[in-house]
Order: structure tokens, then C-alpha cells, then sequence
């Protein structure tokens, strides 16, 4: 029986895909290109380029290769771009996942981990934020994403389908190897617009708002490494196939950074000065996020192994210095 991964050609996916494929897991990935790459899927994993709102295309798969269980990973995710083209979130996210449930539930494949994030609970007072806390986005995407909770929860009543939603705050870093890494054109993530100063491609970064309520007036965020998140799924998808419940898991290290402490850590890792420019805030973005992962650690047994943000920051170096244009050539 093989896993499959949609969404397996883009960051966080690419590298479950080698995580799964180094435990000695068949792997299926299904992807439709239009942030990930070829080039970024495993070589022993099977790739489908499909897209997951086409019904036939997704049948023919599930109809050809045996699948015990499925991750989840094909959504579109910029904070930003969802506040100004909200109708493109409910078409890939909740229109997507619909019908990737419609066809599970025909195929009578019940297991399903997938990626939600630490934008569902919005603009929280109290860090870290516990999977009880409540959930009120402050963006469109963060609210794409609870309703795709919602969806399983429906899905689930009626057919019997059991789900795990990882919310993961904010994944940087890349694969130890240094084959893979972050690759997003645009790139709007913090850590990889950053490193794009000293390799020559941004002349400064900006920093979104300078008077957040913390502690340098820029806004926290909880960075986790790719490859923790990555484990995390491994450990979620035989949770699910040993029976385990449905369930919600938080996955970051605990530690909040602001992005003046985050541009400083990155000044330390390259010895670049990378000039820093004060910008408007970002429409969506709430001031603090930090995860209690404590769940995750006592039911999943998970152990996230890069809990220091230079060592993070410096794998994701590692990728971009030597991929200063990601998976494109020159
Ligand atoms: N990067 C983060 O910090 C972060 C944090 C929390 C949650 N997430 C979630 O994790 C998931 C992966 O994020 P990422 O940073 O790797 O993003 P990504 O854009 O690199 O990867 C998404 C992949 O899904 C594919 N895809 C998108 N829509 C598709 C569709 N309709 N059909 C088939 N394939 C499709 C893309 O081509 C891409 O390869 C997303 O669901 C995102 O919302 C990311
Ligand atoms: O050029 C930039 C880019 C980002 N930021 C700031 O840096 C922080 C992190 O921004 P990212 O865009 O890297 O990440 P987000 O926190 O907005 O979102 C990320 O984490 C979320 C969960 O926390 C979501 O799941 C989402 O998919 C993922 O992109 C934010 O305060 C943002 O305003 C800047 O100041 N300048």
C-alpha cells in the first residue's frame, strides 16, 4: 500500500516526500505545478501532475494505485495575496478539498493528515496558543483553512473518514542533504526573502510594521523546521492507521522571534549586513503567534530536533546560497 502526497512538488511536501521515502514508505505524489516543482519530487516517489479540483484525474489515480492513506499538502497559502483574492482561496482550498474528500469517500481511502496553520486562531492574547484556544482568522486563508477542518469534521460523521490537521506556525529551513529546499517565486516568507540580500537578488529587506504591540514593535512568530514539521506527518499518518481519532495537532517550538530578531540571526548566520527598511503593515497579519505543542509531543511522541533558530536559519542558508535561484537554472 502506498501513501500519497498531494501537493508532494512544493516546500513543506518535497520534504515529507523524502522523509516518508527514507522509512522505507511507497509514495505517490500528485501535483499540479503551480508553486512546486518537478525537479523537488523524490525520485522514487511515483508523480501525477493533476490538480485536485479535477475529479477524473483524481478517480483514474485511486482507481490505479493502492492507497492506505493520504497527505495533504496542495492548498494555496500567502497571507497576503488571500486578502486581496479571497474567491482564489475558496476555489484551491475549500473547492479542492472537496472534491479530494468526494473522491476518497468513493474510493473508500479514510485517512487523511493535512496542513492547516496557525492562522486559524487569529489575533490570540494569551502565548502560547493551546489547539482549545479559539479560532477567529484574521485572513482569508487562515479561514479557508478552519472551514477545511470543519469539512473533515462533516466528512467524517457521514462516511466514517478520520482526519488529523496539523496547524503549523511558520516552516523555514531546509533538507540536511541540501538537495532540497524553499522555493516560491514570488518568495513572501520571512527567512528566504531575507537570505535573497545576501545573495545578491533584493537590495534590503522590508519589515511589515514597526508599532505591534511586542516587544520590538514588529510582529512574533514561532519558526520550525522544515524537516520537524515533515516527521510530524509520518508520526500523524501511523497515529490515524494504528486507529487513532480524529484530532488537531499545534506543531512549533514554543519560541517566539521577532523579524528584527530574525533579520539579526540572519545577519549573524551569513555576516551580511542585510539593510532592514520599515514598511506599512500587512493587510491579515496577527502580532504574535507561538504554539504550545505539548499535544503533539504526548500523543504523537514527536520530538522537533532543531529548536534553535541560527542552526535553522543556517540550513536554510546552506539551500540558498548554493540555489540562489531555487530549482531554476541559472
Ligand atoms: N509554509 C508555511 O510556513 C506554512 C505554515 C502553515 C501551513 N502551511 C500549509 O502547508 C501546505 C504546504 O505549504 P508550502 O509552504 O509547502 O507551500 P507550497 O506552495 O510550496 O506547496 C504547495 C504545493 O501544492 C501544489 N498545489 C497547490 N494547489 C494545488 C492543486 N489545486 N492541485 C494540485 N496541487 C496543488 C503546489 O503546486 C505546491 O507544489 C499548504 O497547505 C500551506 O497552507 C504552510
Ligand atoms: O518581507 C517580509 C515578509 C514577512 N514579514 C513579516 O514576517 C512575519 C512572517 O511572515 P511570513 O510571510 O513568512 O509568514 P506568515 O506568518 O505570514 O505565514 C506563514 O505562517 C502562517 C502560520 O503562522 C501560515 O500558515 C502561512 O502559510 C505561512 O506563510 C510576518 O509578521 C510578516 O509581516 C516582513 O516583515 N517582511
Amino acid at each position: 500500500m502506498a501513501i500519497l502526497v498531494l501537493g508532494g512538488a512544493g516546500y513543506i511536501g518535497s520534504h515529507t516526500v523524502y522523509e516518508l521515502i527514507d522509512a522505507g514508505r511507497d509514495v505517490v505524489v500528485a501535483d499540479n505545478l503551480q508553486t512546486g516543482f518537478r525537479a523537488a519530487v523524490h525520485p522514487k516517489a511515483r508523480f501525477y501532475e493533476l490538480d485536485i479540483r479535477d475529479r477524473p484525474a483524481l478517480d483514474a489515480l485511486f482507481e490505479r494505485e493502492s492507497i492506505e492513506g493520504v497527505i495533504h499538502f496542495a492548498a494555496s497559502s500567502q497571507v497576503g495575496e488571500s486578502m486581496t483574492d479571497p474567491l482564489k482561496y475558496y476555489d484551491n482550498n475549500l473547492c479542492g478539498t472537496m472534491v479530494l474528500l468526494q473522491s476518497m469517500v468513493a474510493h473508500q481511502v479514510g485517512k487523511i493528515v493535512f496542513s492547516s496553520t496557525a492562522a486559524t486562531y487569529g489575533e490570540r492574547s494569551q502565548m502560547p496558543i493551546l489547539e482549545s484556544d479559539r479560532t477567529e482568522p484574521t485572513n482569508c486563508y487562515g479561514e479557508t483553512k478552519l472551514s477545511m477542518e470543519r469539512m473533515m469534521g462533516w466528512v467524517s460523521r457521514a462516511h466514517g473518514l478520520r482526519y488529523v490537521a496539523l496547524r503549523y506556525f511558520n516552516a523555514c529551513g531546509a533538507h540536511p542533504s541540501g538537495s532540497i529546499g524553499e522555493a516560491h517565486d514570488p518568495e513572501t516568507h520571512l527567512v528566504p526573502v531575507i537570505l535573497q540580500v545576501p545573495n545578491g537578488r533584493r537590495a534590503a529587506v522590508s519589515v511589515f510594521g514597526g508599532d505591534y504591540p511586542t516587544k520590538d514593535g514588529t510582529c512574533v512568530r514561532d519558526y520550525i523546521h522544515v524537516t520537524d514539521l515533515a516527521q510530524a506527518h509520518i508520526l500523524a499518518l501511523d497515529y490515524l492507521l494504528r486507529g487513532g481519532e480524529n484530532n488537531v495537532f499545534n506543531l512549533g517550538n514554543g519560541v517566539g522571534f521577532t523579524v528584527r530578531e530574525v533579520i539579526e540571526c540572519a545577519r549573524a548566520v551569513t555576516g551580511h549586513p542585510i539593510p532592514a527598511e520599515l514598511s506599512p503593515r500587512r493587510a491579515g497579519d496577527p502580532a504574535q503567534l507561538v504554539a504550545s505543542s505539548e499535544k503533539a509531543k504526548a500523543v504523537l511522541g514527536w520530538r522537533p530536533r532543531y529548536n534553535d533558530l541560527e542552526t535553522i536559519v543556517a540550513s536554510a542558508w546552506n539551500w540558498h546560497k548554493n540555489h540562489p535561484n531555487g530549482y531554476q537554472e541559472g
